[in-house]
């Protein structure tokens, strides 16, 4: 009897199914042992990274400014500390050290992506391919397959060369497809006997909607009636264009890798894309409805012209003529153009039905006729840290999988980005900024969520977090941090182990 007691409070406390305590598995010990045995054979764990946020040497080893060089030197008010990546974390000159702490931290891969303007400074290949830069990837690839840690490798993480942007405004010319496929062809020549996984764009959504949309992150664009701190643009067109032009890009870049190299090279490319959960604020037709909208005008705006070959019903009927069309060739090279699908999680957030008001000047911000929330009801949706987007709401990661799984034919996926910040506290020691404990319950509980998904089907093969380090957090500069290590911006980027580094070097430990 005692027993049978136990069974049913452990069934009612832990909520895991009933196979699971059935098969002899204590529900409660499960969770509490959660750690890389948790997971299938061979499941990846790394951290991720971006050149512009972590490599300084801006003006260093022969690279070419960047987009992201000119917002923050031309427009510093759009940084919250007037800072920039002039120097960043300085990985440039530290990755033996960071490396180090990789391979002590018993990570399987690292993320980073390549500087363009590094490796073309004026972003052509006309302009000349810079030796050095190319030198120093091989330096940091060669020194991450020494300490037996893989590279996934992100060709476009947002920092466009200016050259681009100055020649035919960058993402907004059909132009950038050739330039785009010529860089990409030169990094697949130059790394790709060694590099096995690619990542083509990162985050194509967030490029277009604070590029083009909202004008928070370089180069700055937005309707002026939206700010008139904008450099010039439209919200209800560029940010369609600018994703049009991502796509085709991508594809093309796809395409020269899988014609060109992945028979001799054996690696596989995909593409990273970020969405948030949506929840309907209420459950009337119409908030499930709005959830739909904004799922779709987030995610669906790649994953249905990457599984089927266009953009979604939705987004045709209320977005009408200014969202552009593919042609049938471009459709076909765009269904299924990915080996995998990286996806960056973060959070969740409430959807409530927006009624379309005819005298309403039209933005891809308001196009999806939902009102965004944070609470329902007086309650919030979960934790709010740092940033003012950022609630934590681990069941999301698994919704968000189960979803994919559901709509678009079960693809595999790699959680290129998951992760939480603080608030870079300057009144606190070195010691007490390490006591990050909420960090550890952030991905303890969307691990949890991530192999609940996995064990219902989701065809997940890796987890990446965001990120082993502090770095420039574009628009909010150093202001937050996101990294299992502490970087000590006053003390030469000395980097120091928080509490969730040690956490997840035991979780990883083999
Ligand atoms: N940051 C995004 C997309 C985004 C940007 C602004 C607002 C909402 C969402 N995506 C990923 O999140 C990571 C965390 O993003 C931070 O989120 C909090 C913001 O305050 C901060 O400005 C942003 O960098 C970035 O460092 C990665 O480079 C990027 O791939």
């Amino acid at each position: 009897i005692l027993g049978f007691v136990a069974f049913v409070l452990a069934m009612s406390i832990s909520k895991v199914n009933c196979i699971e305590a059935v098969a002899g598995i204590d529900p409660i010990i499960d969770i509490a042992s959660l750690n890389r045995q948790s997971f299938p054979p061979g499941f990846i764990f790394g951290a991720g990274s971006a050149s512009y946020q972590f490599e300084g040497a801006a003006n260093e080893g022969g690279r070419g400014p960047s987009v992201w060089d000119t917002f923050t030197h031309e427009y510093p008010d759009k940084i919250q500390d007037r800072s920039n990546g002039d120097v960043a974390i300085d990985q440039y000159h530290k990755y033996k050290e960071d490396v180090a702490l990789m391979k002590d931290m018993n990570l399987d891969s690292y993320r980073f992506s390549i500087s363009w303007s590094r490796i073309l400074p004026n972003g052509k290949v006309s302009g000349g391919i810079n030796q050095e830069g190319v030198n120093y990837y091989n330096n940091l690839i060669n020194e991450l397959l020494a300490n037996g840690i893989k590279p996934l490798v992100t060709l476009f993480h947002w920092d466009l060369p200016q050259g681009l942007e100055d020649e035919y405004g960058g993402f907004l010319s059909p132009l950038i497809v050739k330039d785009f496929q010529d860089y990409a062809e030169i990094c697949f020549k130059e790394f790709g006997d060694r590099v096995k996984f690619w990542v083509t764009l990162n985050e194509p959504w967030s490029y277009s909607s604070n590029g083009y949309a909202n004008g928070r992150m370089a180069p700055g664009r937005c309707s002026s009636w939206l700010n008139p701190n904008c450099t010039g643009g439209d919200s209800s067109i560029e940010p369609y264009i600018v994703t049009h032009y991502q796509l085709l890009a991508h594809s093309a870049a796809v395409r020269v890798y899988k014609t060109k190299f992945q028979e001799s090279q054996k690696g596989s490319i995909g593409i990273t894309l970020v969405a948030n959960w949506y929840l309907p604020l209420s459950d009337t037709k119409l908030d499930q409805k709005a959830a739909e909208r904004a799922i779709d005008f987030m995610y669906g705006w790649y994953m249905d012209p990457l599984t089927f070959g266009d953009y979604p019903k939705s987004m045709r009927s209320l977005v009408r003529t200014r969202l552009p069309k593919f042609t049938a060739e471009q459709s076909k090279q765009l269904k299924g153009s990915f080996d995998f699908i990286g996806l960056n999680y973060y959070s969740s957030t409430y959807a409530s039905d927006a009624p379309h008001l005819s005298n309403a000047r039209p933005s891809y911000a308001t196009d999806a006729l939902f009102d965004p929330a944070f609470e329902r009801n007086g309650k919030p949706i979960g934790i709010k840290v740092a940033s003012d987007w950022l609630y934590v709401y681990p069941r999301g990661i698994r919704d968000l999988l189960l979803y994919t799984k559901e709509k678009y034919n079960n693809p595999l996926i790699y959680i290129t980005e998951n992760g939480i910040n603080e608030f870079n506290d300057p009144t606190l020691s070195v010691e007490e900024a390490l006591m990050d404990t909420f960090r550890i319950d952030y991905h303890y509980r969307h691990l949890f969520y991530l192999r609940s998904a996995i064990r219902s089907g989701a065809n997940v093969k890796g987890y990446y977090v965001w990120s082993l380090f502090d770095n420039f957090e574009w628009f909010s500069g150093y202001t937050v941090r996101f990294g299992m290590t502490f970087v000590d911006y006053k003390n030469e980027n000395k980097r120091y182990k928080k509490l969730s580094a040690l956490w997840f070097k035991k979780f990883l430990q083999k």
